[in-house]
């Protein structure tokens, strides 16, 4: 027989370095992975029979059987599942198949010690298996496939592929045991490992009989985990499920298990991570719970399911009413799907709420792996939407701590008749804003927005508890009304009133065509000048955002720009003005106070050369020698 050698993609090549060389301590984290995938290829054959019965019309029973040749110090674990072609094999087994080991090999740093712990961080899925043993053999034969092949390697750089016989579906995967792992060939030591990672494991994993006399034994419980009374499952059993389901090793931040009867039946065993996925920002939003019907695996690719929002969600939801054979055609716009989906979304969404009652502190932590995912419910949801706003946290000037709105709403000020906030992507850059200075003088609570999703649920929902959301960066700022406020003693003088409007009519010449409006600022104590939006137009920071993301192909709004009429330098502007008039100097300053609001805003200056060259004459204008 003809045998291929195939190199390892370069990855694969670098983690297998890694892997093998480890010196990390929970080896045995090698038989879940290598039980989980058994247990993965059975649901997989299960659901093809569905539509094509004579799949496992000869060997209908799904197992996992263990068993140890300690002579030959052999570890086998095989099941009767889908199997692999040989094509299957070089693809699977010798490139990065799953997201999670793809994730390591970009985080690999090369420093042995470091890239250790990511195996426990992300795993390594099928390669574990080099971890125990030098040599690893794959004897494969799919599922209503004559030809069965043969896969082996010793992990260093290449494996090869030859075509092998097996008289049944299914993959024998052969462990040669190294020698300093000799303890899992140890049946005691086997029970132990199966019990503690694949009790949940829904089909019989059966350790072969070692000796004359004695029977196979079936160590776990082989029923799907979530269909036991929750009574009879410990925390270590829900951990390990999530674990499996999730493709991840963190432990839950919370855990969902329920079923609704009547004229609807399902279960759902739902967890949120502790830790957020790496694929959390992706595009395209995709979820990876798992579609079930009557413990059959369906798909674990179902929009209708869950909404984008939830997409942090692990765990299975299992039907009791969609008919076996569902196609992705009937999923979409399914009724049943669509209550199942309504059930989940109110189940979810209400134990949210009481954490965020019961216990602020773990909420806040959810909030801040996963707040910016939920807020998109806000506006996506018409429905749930004002509960997410309800339950959301927010940065805020009044505090290091994260406020709901309730909470903001019972420190507004008398007189104070809006939910002011400042949205941007830099939170640093927003607490620096001008436009807050105004408020934070009069001791009025400022919301600093620093999550893209803000801007789009912001443009949708106007108001909470009656009181409209208003950006400190657009319209004019009412603080005058706002009386209730511990104002900071602020005795700056002004600059005269009729100075100023000299001022403001010189400017409005000089900007004409680059601003929309001049006028003097109730927002700003320390700085000069800051720009803002007119009441009708797009907030600065939503029309950036949407400018960044291609969907506003507009020019950029005129801003108005405002002028502290408590600044020394607007004050001698002003003076200068009514006394002299319009000069070159007074236009020069117009302009370069411009640019001063523009770069404070993260814009870039329109005419870099024009604006370093204003500047240096105005500097060598001021400097007396
Ligand atoms: N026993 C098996 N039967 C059939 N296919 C298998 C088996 N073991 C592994 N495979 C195939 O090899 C691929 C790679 O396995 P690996 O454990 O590295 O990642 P994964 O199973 O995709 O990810 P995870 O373990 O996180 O679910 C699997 O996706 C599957 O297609």
């Amino acid at each position: 027989m003809t045998e291929h050698t195939h190199e390892f993609q370069a990855e694969v090549a670098k983690l297998l370095d890694i892997v093998t060389h480890s010196l990390y301590s929970e080896k045995e984290i090698f038989l879940r992975e290598l039980v989980s995938n058994a247990s993965d290829a059975c649901d997989r054959l299960r659901y093809e029979a569905l539509t094509n019965p004579d799949l496992i019309k000869d060997d209908p029973d799904f197992k996992i059987t263990i068993s140890v040749d300690e002579k030959a110090r052999t570890l086998t674990i095989e099941d009767n599942g889908i199997g692999m072609s040989e094509q299957d094999m070089i693809d699977n087994l010798g490139t990065i198949a799953r997201s999670g080991t793809s994730r390591f090999s970009e985080q690999m740093t090369g420093d042995a010690a470091k890239d250790v712990t990511l195996i426990g961080q992300f795993g390594v899925g099928f390669y574990s298996a080099f971890m125990v043993a030098d040599k690893v053999t794959v004897t494969s034969r799919r599922a209503g496939e004559e030809n069965a092949t043969l896969w082996a390697s010793e992990g260093h750089g290449t494996f090869v592929t030859e075509a092998a016989s097996r008289d049944k579906r299914g993959t024998s995967i052969v462990l040669h045991m190294r020698k300093d792992a000799k303890e899992y060939l140890e049946p005691a030591r086997l029970r132990q490992i199966i019990k503690t990672y694949a009790d949940h494991i829904a089909i019989p994993v059966v350790l072969k009989a070692t000796k004359e006399g004695e029977e196979d034994q079936t160590l776990n419980t082989a029923s799907a985990l979530w269909t036991r009374p929750k009574s009879e499952i410990t925390e270590e059993q829900y951990t390990e499920f999530y674990h499996h389901v999730g493709q991840a090793f963190d432990s839950p931040w919370l855990t969902l298990h329920s079923r609704a009867e009547g004229r609807i039946e399902y279960t759902m065993l739902l967890y949120i991570p502790e830790q957020p996925p790496f694929d959390l920002f992706n595009p395209e939003r995709k979820s990876r719970l798992k579609l079930y019907v009557k413990r059959v695996f369906i798909t674990d690719d179902c929009e209708e399911l869950i909404p984008a929002y939830l997409r942090f969600l692990r765990g299975i939801v299992d039907s009791e009413d969609l008919p076996l054979n569902v196609s992705r055609e009937m999923l979409q716009h399914n009724p049943v799907l669509q209550k199942i989906r309504n059930g989940l979304i109110k189940k979810v969404l209400g134990e949210l709420e009481k954490k965020a009652e019961k216990d602020k502190e773990s909420f806040a932590k959810f909030w801040s792996n996963f707040g910016a995912v939920l807020k998109e419910g806000i506006y996506e949801d018409a429905v749930n939407g004002e509960r997410i706003l309800k339950m959301a946290l927010f940065n805020s000037t009044a505090s290091d701590t994260q406020t709901d709105l309730a909470g903001y709403v019972s420190r507004m000020k008398e007189g104070q008749d809006a939910i002011f906030y400042i949205s941007g992507d830099d939170l640093g850059a927003l607490k620096s804003s001008p436009q807050l200075e105004g408020f934070a003088a009069k001791g009025v609570e400022v919301l600093l927005l620093g999550d893209a999703v803000d801007s789009f649920w912001l443009s949708r929902i106007s108001e909470f508890d009656g009181k409209p959301f208003k950006s400190v960066t657009r319209g004019a700022a009412d603080l005058e009304k706002i009386t209730g406020a511990e104002e900071a003693k602020d005795e700056t003088p002004k600059a005269d009133e009729g100075e100023m409007d000299r001022l403001i009519a010189l400017f409005k010449t000089a900007l004409d065509g680059k601003v929309k409006d001049v006028r003097a600022s109730s927002r700003l104590t320390g700085s000069p000048v800051c720009l803002v939006a007119d009441d009708g137009d797009m907030d600065i920071h939503l029309e950036k955002l949407l400018k960044a993301h291609k969907q506003f192909g507009g020019g950029a709004s005129l801003r108005i720009l405002e002028l502290n009429p408590k600044h020394m330098l607007i004050k001698k502007l002003a003076a200068s003005a009514s006394k002299n008039g319009a000069s070159d100097a007074l236009e020069d300053a117009a302009l370069l106070l411009l640019d001063q609001a523009h770069i404070v805003e993260g814009d870039p200056v329109a005419d870099p050369v024009a604006f370093s060259k204003r500047m240096a004459d105005f500097m060598a204008e001021s400097i007396a020698v």
